[in-house]
Formats: C-alpha cells, structure tokens, sequence
C-alpha cells in the first residue's frame, strides 16, 4: 500500500498538488528544453490547475494534454479538453499548447490514433501527471472490470492512447472515451493521484488491495508507477 500524504485542507492539499507537478514540468525543461504535462478532468483538479497556471514554469515549452477525455467536442460540458483550458490554460500558462485527445473522426479508436500519434510527437514520456479517482476507483478511463480494461492494463504494450467505447451497464463508461494507457504511467517522470474526501480514501485503500488484472488503482500499485497519493478530507 503506497502511503498517503495527508493534507489539513484544501488549500494545503491543492498546494503540494500543484507544487509537485510544477517541480516536475520545471527539471523536464531544464533538462531538456521542455516538459509534457497529463491531468485528469473531472470535479476534482480545478483549484490544482488554478495554482498551477499561477506558477512561474517556462509555459511555452511546455506541452498540456490530458490522462482521458469524452468523445465530445469543446463545446459540451463534459469535455475534459474544455475544462483544462479554462482552470489551467490562462495568463502566463495560456502560452503552453494543447495536445488534445478528442478529434472528430468515424471511430472513437480512429480518434485515438490520431491522437497516440500527435503525442508520440511531443516525447516519449510524460513528465507531470495528474490523476484523479473516480467513486467506482476508476482512473483515466480505465473501469474496473470494464471490457476494455485488460487492453489498458497490458504492461508490454508501448505507451499509447486507446478508444473506449460506452457500455451497458455500470462496469463501463456511459460515454465513448479516449484514454493513456498503464504504460504510459509506468514510464511517466511523477505521477500524482489527488483525492478528496472519506469515501474516496475508502475506495482507494480497498481497490489497493484488490487484484491488479481487474482493478486498475491495484494495476498502478503492481507495476510500479511512481505515484504519490495527496489527500484532504474536505477540499
Ligand atoms: O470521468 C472522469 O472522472 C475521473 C474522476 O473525476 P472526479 O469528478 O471524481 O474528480 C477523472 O479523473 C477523469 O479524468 C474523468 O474523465
């Protein structure tokens, strides 16, 4: 079980988000003359993505993309594209580009394709990532004991980014979705999971002892990815 920094508010708990995740975006370009960013969509990432574009980083050379997306334009609520640009994209940190993972096109796995493509251009890794968990422990657009969660989960595939399709029932997304495979965590500079509140703590503690093949936040445990888990009670 990694351990879990605790955090007294939410404040303190979206500070030491951003502050990580900024330190990692920070030695990428010193490094090497720019840095790759992932985050999460979803009710829990705006007030890190506010401290975040507030930060001092060298915005142009970074590259913002995201862990998973809906397959829906920038116009619907439910885009994940939308929301990063709006809570992060803005001031000095507008002057970073996006790297989106929704494109229109027939199939929402053409669409991944395109979009595996334009980021293998950027790098081979992602240097910052943000997860968020959802309340049924899915992270990314990996759902525990969806059909599609075995191709996500495969450690030996290269990094890449992979089409989800909508199921009927609730062990799978209600929506077709785009989403980073585990290998593309295994391989990532720093890995950050925030979660908020006492159910979530519960899902993660019990997803963490479950077993790796069919619950993804175990697969993250078992393969190593460098993740650091921040929570606060309430945010
Ligand atoms: O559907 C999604 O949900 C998760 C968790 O969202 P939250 O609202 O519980 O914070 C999110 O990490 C993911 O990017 C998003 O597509």
């Amino acid at each position: 079980m990694p351990e879990i920094d605790i955090l007294p508010d939410g404040d303190a708990w979206a500070e030491a988000c951003a502050a990580r995740l900024i330190a990692a975006l920070s030695d990428a370009v010193a490094e090497t003359g720019k840095a790759i960013f992932a985050g999460s969509g979803g009710s829990t990432p705006s007030p890190i993505y506010a401290r975040m574009a507030a930060a001092d980083l060298d915005w142009p050379k970074v590259a913002v993309t995201l862990i998973d997306e809906r397959y829906v334009d920038e116009s619907s609520p439910d885009s994940n594209g939308a929301l990063i640009k709006r809570t992060l994209m803005k001031g000095p940190a507008s002057a970073a580009r996006f790297v989106p993972l929704f494109h229109p096109s027939v199939t929402v796995d053409r669409a991944a394709a395109v979009a595996a493509h334009a980021l293998a251009a950027e790098g081979p890794r992602l240097d910052a990532v943000l997860l968020g968990m959802g309340e049924d422990g899915h992270i990314c657009s990996m759902f525990p004991e969806s059909p599609t969660l075995k191709t996500l989960l495969s450690p030996t595939l290269p990094p890449t980014v992979l089409g989800v399709p909508a199921g009927r029932d609730d062990m799978a997304p209600s929506m077709e979705r785009i989403s980073i495979n585990l290998p593309y965590l295994m391989g990532a500079g720093r890995v950050v999971l925030a979660l908020t509140g006492k159910q979530k703590r519960a899902v993660f503690e019990r997803e963490a002892a479950g077993d790796p093949a069919i619950q993804p936040i175990a697969a993250l445990i078992a393969s190593n990815v460098p993740l650091e888990v921040v929570w606060t009670e309430k945010a």
